[in-house]
């Protein structure tokens, strides 16, 4: 019989990533809004912490092992601005093309564009489970001003990879998987699971 397993996000873009990266290991994955999980509060400044509190949040309210996924884009001019608040680097509601333009903005005055893109992941078996299982990746890229590219979420249409010539959001969905941040947290997650 499969596991099942709680997303705890809300974001259609990790979500869609998140069950073609979990297609091929046993479990039945469901996202929190199935379960009518509200978005948890993410109020702590490091991304190991946003992603403890909502994977708890998911697993308390479902009674269901969860894993959650905190991350963000990190600018090295910004000293690692927007980081931990990149889902709301523009403010309220949030909005993928505000933040991109905010980000652009901030880059202005700017020379180095050198950025990467963090995330952590943290699987609970249950609300209260002593030991989460916690995993990261890192992906190292450039800003550019102009957007490129339909695919992916978030910042992918600025956030360029030398050694591909392109854009995260002009990669096929399997190419991003393959190398992003998500993709290599979510092997090692899966590795420390075995
Ligand atoms: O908390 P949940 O519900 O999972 O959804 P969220 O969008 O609020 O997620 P985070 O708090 O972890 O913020 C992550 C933000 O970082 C950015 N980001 C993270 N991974 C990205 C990726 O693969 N491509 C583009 N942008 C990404 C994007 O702006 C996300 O909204
Ligand atoms: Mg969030």
């Amino acid at each position: 019989m499969t596991q099942k397993l709680i997303l705890a996000s809300n974001n259609a873009g990790k979500l869609k990533e998140f069950n073609e990266l979990l297609a091929t290991v046993g479990f039945d994955v469901r996202a929190q809004g199935e379960y009518g999980v509200p978005e948890a509060e993410e109020p702590f400044f490091t991304f190991v912490e946003n992603a403890l509190a909502k994977a708890r949040h998911a697993s308390r309210l479902t009674g269901l092992p969860a894993l959650a996924d905190d991350s963000g884009v990190c600018v090295n001019a910004l000293g690692g601005a927007p980081g931990v608040f990149s889902a709301r680097y523009a403010g309220e509601p949030k909005s993928d093309a505000r933040n991109s333009a905010k980000l652009i903005a901030d880059l202005a005055a700017h020379d180095d564009m050198s950025a990467y893109y963090y995330c952590v992941l943290v699987f609970v078996r249950h609300a209260d489970d002593p030991q989460p299982v916690i995993a990261d990746g890192r992906w190292n890229g450039i800003i550019v001003p102009e957007a490129r590219g339909e695919g992916g979420f978030g910042y992918d249409p600025h956030f360029y990879i030398p050694e591909l010539g392109k854009c995260t959001a002009e990669l096929a969905p399997e190419q991003k998987n393959r190398l992003s941040h998500r993709g290599q947290a979510l092997r090692a997650l899966v590795e420390k699971l075995k």
